[in-house]
């Protein structure tokens, strides 16, 4: 009776090419009979490189299996973390639905997310503005307004590019959304959370219990973007990061509070 590696053997021909297709057997097509592979033609296998002798060809072979090796463990990776990344998601998206499991605390959800909304930050913030009358005050909101325009941007670029749809369990009933906001990558309410409270954090003198309640609501804000179904979990972890980043970009450009008469001259 043949041994398997004899078996996979006859199925193809020559030694180093039954390497290649038992590596290549990951790429191709499901749909795909074993004699027809589908995936994308090898250099090798093109006019110019058939002219090539065989003992060339041989030599060029193991490079090009390491190529190869690398984007598929990657791929494979990659598709395995986006698998588990949709499966918990879904699980996680507990208030999703009036009727889902936690529906009932879909309300409460709703009030978490109008805590991180851009529009309300913003409003208060240029109210708060407009009311300082310390030039240390100015500088320190001016800055956080300067913050919230950013994130805005960045977020809405990163969306702009990689088009990530929203799960399938979200509905999309967000009050005031930008036509990126159809897009999930990364969570807006994520950013802004982590951004928000780094700055809050680093610029205000606030009370130990007022410090653990910011960093609650940080955490509380991202989670129930996967409860209430509008993110997958990786939107929420990119976006925090992404926020935790941000303000190290708002530190680096913070702006001084003598360009306020020049914005207000405008
Ligand atoms: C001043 C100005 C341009 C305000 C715009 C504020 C605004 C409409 C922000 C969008 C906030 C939003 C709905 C973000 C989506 O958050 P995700 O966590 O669902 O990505």
């Amino acid at each position: 009776m043949p041994s398997p590696r004899t078996a996979r053997a006859a199925n193809t021909t020559g030694s180093i090419s039954n390497e290649k297709f038992e590596f290549m057997s990951l790429l191709t097509n499901r749909t795909s009979t074993p004699e027809t592979p589908t995936s994308r033609p090898r250099t090798s296998d093109s006019p110019v490189h058939r002219k090539d002798s065989s003992s060339s060809q041989q030599q060029q072979l193991p490079e090009e299996d390491c190529m190869k090796l690398n984007p598929s463990f990657l791929g494979i990776a990659l598709r395995s973390l986006l698998a588990i990344d949709l499966w918990l998601s879904k699980k996680m998206g507990v208030c999703a639905r009036d009727g889902s499991s936690w529906g009932s605390a879909r309300p409460l959800m709703k009030l978490v997310e109008i805590s991180g909304h851009g529009i309300p930050w913003i409003c208060c913030t240029i109210y708060c503005l407009y009311k300082s009358d310390s030039s240390a005050g100015r500088e320190v909101i001016l800055n956080l307004l300067f913050a919230l325009l950013l994130d805005i941007i960045l977020v809405g670029v990163v969306k702009g590019i990689v088009k990530r749809r929203r799960p399938t369990q979200n509905r999309m009933d967000m009050f005031a959304t930008f036509s990126v906001d159809k897009y999930s990558f990364p969570s807006g309410h994520a950013t802004r959370a982590a951004m928000v409270s780094r700055f809050m954090l680093n610029h205000l003198v606030l009370a130990v219990p007022v410090r653990i309640l910011v960093m609650l609501w940080a955490i509380v804000i991202s989670l129930s973007r996967v409860m209430l179904g509008r993110h997958n979990v990786t939107d929420v972890l990119f976006g925090f990061f992404m926020g935790y980043m941000q303000y190290s970009l708002v530190e680096y450009f913070w702006l001084s509070p003598n360009i306020l008469p020049v914005l207000f001259k405008m």
